[in-house]
């Protein structure tokens, strides 16, 4: 399969913290791929999401390199993300010769999801016209072309009534109907690839579950590539074809979902899977199709 995204080399340090956030990650992700990143609280999952999104406080120190396959240019673009550019005026040459480069952007190439969909979402203007702005500015739908898109991914995303939630405001809706709006504004530009961190995590649990249902169909029938940030493997088991476990910024193991499942090789992942035993081990290893 053809990677979307190649990581190479790739660490990252904040300004005024003495350890690094990511260190030395190495990762391909396909196009049309579902995979997971998880690993407890500081483990470095949201700083890969915001590496990739370049959106990075400029102060952040980048190393290494994200690489994009992108249709448009029929060829690998290489990109140093967008917050590392002033600190590379030493290697200009070198960025130079890449051209022409591939600067995904978000909202248009790669559509983000967060763990508060009230903090995506402005308070003060409908939710039609969000998704509408979206579609507007990334795909040059004139407003009338925007809002029937906003309908009809309010319809995809299974708000109960799409025509009223059109001129409803964020504050309106409950935790799991506004979350629903900011995927479908996340997906508004059709986006090659969603990024959603903890997008279930402040949700109560069957609410959960729809999401991860929704996500999951979204995802196919777009032909999206998703990388599902969670601290909760059986979650990630649900819709990933690949795990990938860090644990103090490092890629400690990737594999199959239901090699991670059934035969974990680090003594971390074993740990996270232990914390379910009992609880939905065998419910999640028959997902993730692994023998029992
Ligand atoms: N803006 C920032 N400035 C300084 N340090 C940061 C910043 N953001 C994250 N860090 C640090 O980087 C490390 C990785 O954090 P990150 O948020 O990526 O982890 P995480 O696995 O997503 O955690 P969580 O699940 O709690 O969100 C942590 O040590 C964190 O304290």
């Amino acid at each position: 399969m053809t990677a979307l995204l190649s990581i190479r080399d790739l660490s990252v340090a904040y300004r005024g913290n003495g350890r690094e956030a990511l260190k030395n990650i190495n990762l391909d992700v396909a196009a049309g791929e579902r995979i997971a990143v998880i690993g407890e609280s500081g483990s470095g999952k949201s700083t890969l999401a915001l590496v990739i999104a370049g959106l990075l406080p400029p102060s952040a120190r980048i190393e290494g390199h994200i690489d994009w396959q992108t249709t448009e240019f029929r060829s690998s673009h290489s990109f140093a993300p967008p917050s590392v550019l002033p600190e590379m005026s030493g290697r200009t040459e070198g960025a130079k010769d890449r051209q022409p480069k591939f600067v995904p952007l978000g909202g248009r190439d790669i559509g983000l999801v967060f763990q508060d969909p009230s903090a995506s979402l402005d308070p003060v203007m409908t939710v039609g016209k969000q998704i509408a702005e979206v579609a507007h500015t990334h795909l040059g739908l004139d407003w009338p072309q925007a809002f029937a898109r906003a309908k009809t991914l309010l319809e995809r995303v299974r708000l109960p009534d799409p025509d009223a939630a059109m001129h409803a405001y964020p504050h309106q809706l409950s935790g799991g109907q506004k979350q629903r709006v900011a995927i479908a504004a996340a997906i508004a530009a059709s986006p090659k690839l969603l990024i959603a961190d903890e997008a279930t995590s402040a949700l109560d649990t069957i609410v959960q579950a729809e999401i991860v249902s929704l996500i999951r169909q979204l995802v196919a029938e777009d032909g999206m590539t998703l990388l599902f940030i969670s601290h909760d493997i059986a979650l990630a088991a649900e819709l990933a074809d690949r795990i990938a476990v860090f644990r103090h910024g490092e890629l400690v193991e990737l594999g199959t979902t239901a090699q991670i499942a059934s035969a974990p090789h680090h003594v971390y992942t074993r740990a996270l899977l232990d914390a379910h035993i009992g609880l939905d081990t065998e419910p999640m290893l028959r997902r993730a199709g692994a023998s029992v």
